[in-house]
């Protein structure tokens, strides 16, 4: 009989966290089939009408011709069992079916959601109770595992930690379409850059030391000093949660940078976790994440997902109108000299390499903005037939069991190509303007020539 979540089971549900999408809850009550779960429900605009349209088809013609091979998906009425299936079917594949966890849809009551909404709002942090609420005429919700928990019964009751990280854009880009005006770009991250404009519109109070090449470099020397970045000016980039409790980070969105109280009381946190014999806990702890990014390679092929972006915006944004046979609004702002060269290469290609281009974009963005979750369990002996991974702390002489999951692998719509292209010249402008045209006095070390 398929369950049905009603009225009475929503004080089963204590708030986790959300994005600017959705609203993520954790399961406390005693039901065998939720525990070691979390809920994740769609938001809806405050003034928005809610996104579940009845009896029209959720994907528009051309979306379902982008995603065709994905075919549960494209036939799919339903907006939760769509978004599902392009978690499942299209990233799961390309990043690791074993990273990916799809959930499964629940039916929820209106009056649950109802219920839930009210419930939460307390614990929200205001911008984004400003912003949104609980989309409560959906009918669905997904259900999948906590990943700040290890299952139930498999970490004999010893503490779990467990770091959220989203890594952002791991890549400069070497496009050829990058007009001449927006060099920067090729020597600067989009997540440096993006930072000016967040600062500018009061979005964020002092700007990130992290440095997402450092993240993705392959070199444990620079995964760890991009964790010590990370650590000291978190913003929505990084959490860490002890049993399912945030203890670093923004509950439901960003946070400014970590303070000496912070700090101590973070140090205290990991007593019961992490068995220093020399230096702080602190310390040892961010040493545990990067030699487990570095040990676990993960990075590396979400770095190959992020890099189907291979023309960059600014060479993808023709193909999108190509493939909706549409006329280029780009290149009919563009000076006569630099539309011939974006025009006569782009838009002459075939259309099926202009779907390819713009499916192959909106699989990257998917890539660029989901998280990765690490936990972390202490173990004594390494059971060779267990499904996780294990790593070695010279520093504490523990052991740790780990297993990572990526969340947060959204579709991105087809129009949202727009919206992507107005954003990056936005970012681009703020930030030269910032940096009074000498673009490199904002490029910290780490990033140039790499
Ligand atoms: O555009 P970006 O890089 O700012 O990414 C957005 C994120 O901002 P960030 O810079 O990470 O703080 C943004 O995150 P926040 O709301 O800032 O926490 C969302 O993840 C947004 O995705 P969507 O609109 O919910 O599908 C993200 O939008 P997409 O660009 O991924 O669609
Ligand atoms: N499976 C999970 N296990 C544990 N915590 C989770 C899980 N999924 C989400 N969370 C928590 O809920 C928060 C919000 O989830 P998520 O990132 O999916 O929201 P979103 O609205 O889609 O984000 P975005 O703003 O990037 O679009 C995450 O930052 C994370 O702390
Ligand atoms: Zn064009």
């Amino acid at each position: 009989m398929e369950v049905k979540l009603e009225k009475k089971d929503a004080d089963d549900w204590v708030y986790r966290g959300e994005g600017a999408a959705n609203l993520v809850l954790a399961y406390s009550g005693s039901s065998p089939a939720f525990i070691g779960k979390v809920m994740r429900i769609p938001k809806v605009g405050r003034n928005a009408p809610s996104a579940v349209v009845q009896n029209q088809p959720v994907l528009t013609e051309q979306e379902r011709l982008l995603w065709k091979e994905a075919k549960e998906m494209v036939a799919s009425q339903n907006k939760d069992a769509v978004e599902r299936f392009f978690t499942e079917l299209v990233m799961g594949p390309l990043l690791g079916p074993k990273y990916v966890d799809a959930g499964v849809l629940v039916r929820v009551s209106g009056e649950f959601l109802k219920c839930i909404e009210e419930k939460v709002t307390r614990h929200r942090p205001s911008l984004r109770v400003d912003a949104a609420k609980v989309d409560v005429e959906r009918d669905y919700v997904v259900i999948m595992s906590d990943h700040t928990v290890f299952p139930h019964g498999s970490s004999k009751r010893r503490p779990c930690i467990s770091v959220e990280i989203k890594p952002k854009c791991g890549f400069l880009p070497l496009s050829s379409f990058i007009a001449e005006e927006n060099a920067v770009k090729k020597y600067t991250t989009r997540f440096r850059m993006h930072q000016a404009l967040k600062l500018n519109n009061k979005d964020i109070s002092e700007i990130s030391k992290y440095n997402p090449l450092d993240l993705f470099s392959g070199s444990k020397e620079r995964i760890h000093k991009a964790i010590e970045d990370l650590f000291a000016t978190p913003q929505n980039n990084f959490r860490v949660f002890l049993n399912g409790s945030l203890i670093l980070g923004g509950l439901g969105g960003g946070t400014s940078k970590t303070n000496t109280i912070t700090k101590q009381s973070f140090e205290d946190d990991l007593k019961g976790v992490i068995q220093p014999t020399k230096g702080s806990r602190t310390a040892s702890f961010m040493q545990l994440i990067a030699e487990t990014v570095h040990h676990s390679r993960v990075l590396d092929q979400l770095l190959d997902v992020q890099k189907l972006d291979h023309l960059d915006i600014e060479g993808a944004i023709h193909a999108y109108y190509n493939f909706l046979s549409r006329p280029c609004t780009v290149c009919m702002n563009l000076n006569e000299a630099k539309a011939l060269h974006a025009c006569k290469s782009l838009h002459s290609i075939p259309m099926d390499e202009s779907l390819k281009i713009v499916k192959n974009y909106l699989i990257a963005a998917t890539a660029k903005d989901c998280s990765m979750m690490i936990s972390f369990v202490p173990t004594d002996d390494v059971d060779a037939g267990s499904q996780y991974s294990s790593v070695h702390m010279p520093s504490t002489n523990q052991k740790f069991t780990y297993k990572v999951n990526f969340i947060d692998l959204d579709l991105k719509r087809l129009k949202t190509i727009e919206d992507y292209y107005e954003l990056d010249q936005k970012i681009v402008k703020c930030y030269s303007q910032v940096a009074g045209g000498d673009h490199r006095k904002c490029v910290p070390a780490s990033t140039k020539n790499v």
